[in-house]
């Protein structure tokens, strides 16, 4: 990579400020899936081990008055990081002030400190996400002119906790969660082994078409499932019944399909329901069209069949969005099916985008199948979409 790595600095002594993503899903105070911070914990502890002294900042949720602060305090992510890591993890609950200053000039070397919630910074005019430079100097100001960014996941934000610290120290420098990110991903794209092969699915048309378009004039194929089937099919005058539907992207649909040539691959069936939730019947449908009063809400046999076929040989997949309600076990066959006709190919690189679709993978049990599963929801669909992102155009140059 361009960029210079964490391995390319001394850390021995320094205050090193590292920002991670720990904008993980909390249920009741709880974590219900980690994967972020456990992603993070090798440039952490590399860090560590190298003698430096950790300031990690992370945002969670979404912040935009007082009230939005409660249940969003790092407190139970600090706690969870200190089990993962074997060791205390210093937690003062502020993003800045006497306190947390005392705190980080208390660091010894190989001892780390998580400052809270960057986005409790939002409150008082989104200082935190209008990147205020104030706010980005005044953090970078914590450390010893080292940024560490490792939060992939929100590489797709200027936010002053990356790109603001990033303009106010000496060296800022990838991790290795975004250094394997951007490997993977990136690499994928620009310069897949072929036959590459882009499955795209997920609820929506208007969240996608950047991708569509991008990876539509580098893979060698795109194939299409999940909600987005249907604006697609309605495009082509096909019966929907009453499936998920964006009428105001009909027409972009229909330019994305005279545009790809051939290359959108579309399933040729559904597994349909007399309702989203409540359903009475549920049945595969003859050919591409839905029934009046029914729902397609998964992939059905043939297209699991076809797709299978499609996949057959793939020596670079990227797949992002389910091809079903996979979250219904009714729903579920069709993004089984694609995970598998993903897996099973010999030699294949299989990337999965993030979001739902890295949610899929590990909660139905193929997560050590894949070679790469994201980090980032956004970050990765904006990777995928041929976007710069600015936590990473950010950082020094090599
Ligand atoms: N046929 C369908 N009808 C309605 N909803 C569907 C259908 N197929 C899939 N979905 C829903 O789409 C949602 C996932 O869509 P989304 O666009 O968020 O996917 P994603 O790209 O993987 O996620 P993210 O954007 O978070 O990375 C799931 O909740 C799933 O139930
Ligand atoms: O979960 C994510 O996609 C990232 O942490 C970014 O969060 P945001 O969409 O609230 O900026």
């Amino acid at each position: 990579m361009a960029k210079l790595t964490v391995k390319d600095v001394e850390l021995t002594g320094k205050k090193v400020l590292v920002r991670v993503d720990f904008n993980v899903p909390l249920k009741d105070g709880v974590i219900t899936n980690d994967n972020r911070i456990t992603a993070a914990l090798p440039t952490i502890n590399y860090i560590l081990e190298q003698g430096g002294r950790a300031i990690l900042f992370s945002h969670l949720g979404r912040v935009k008055e007082a009230a939005d602060k409660a249940g969003k305090s790092l407190a139970p992510v600090a706690k969870a990081l200190s089990e993962k890591l074997g060791k205390a993890v210093v937690f003062t609950g502020t993003t800045r002030g006497a306190e947390l200053e005392a705190a980080i000039d208390a660091l010894k070397d190989g001892e780390i400190l998580l400052v809270e919630n960057t986005r409790f910074e939002d409150i008082d005019g989104k200082k935190e996400s209008k990147n205020d430079p104030e706010l980005g100097k005044y953090w970078a100001s914590l450390g010893d002119g080292i940024f560490v960014n490792d939060a992939f996941g929100t590489a797709h934000r200027a936010h002053a906790s990356n790109v603001g610290i990033s303009a106010n120290v000496d060296k800022a420098v990838a991790g290795f969660l975004l250094e394997n990110e951007i490997a993977y991903i990136q690499e994928a794209v620009e310069a897949p082994v072929r036959p590459f092969v882009a499955i795209l699915g997920g609820s929506k048309v208007s969240d996608k078409i950047g991708v569509i378009e991008n990876l539509l004039s580098k893979a060698d194929k795109v194939i299409i499932g999940g909600g987005m089937t249907y604006t697609f099919l309605k495009a082509q005058g096909i019966e929907i019944g009453d499936s998920l539907v964006e009428a105001d992207k009909l027409d972009i649909a229909k330019e994305l399909l005279a545009k790809a040539d051939g290359k959108l691959i579309l399933p040729v069936d559904s597994k349909e329901a007399n309702a989203f939730a409540g359903y009475t019947e549920i049945k595969d449908t003859d050919g591409d069209a839905i029934d009046p009063g029914f729902l397609g809400l998964d992939i059905g046999p043939k297209s699991i069949a076809k797709f299978d076929a499609e996949l057959t040989g793939a020596k670079t997949v990227v797949w992002n969005g389910p091809m079903g309600v996979f979250e219904n076990p009714d729903f579920q066959a069709g993004t089984i099916g694609v995970m598998d006709s993903i897996v099973k190919q010999p030699g294949v690189k299989s990337i999965i985008g993030g979001g739902d679709s890295a949610a899929a993978a590990i909660n139905l049990g193929y997560a050590e199948k894949f070679s790469w599963i994201s980090t980032g929801g956004g970050a990765s669909m904006e990777l995928l979409e041929g976007k710069v992102l600015p936590g990473l155009a950010s950082l020094t140059e090599k």
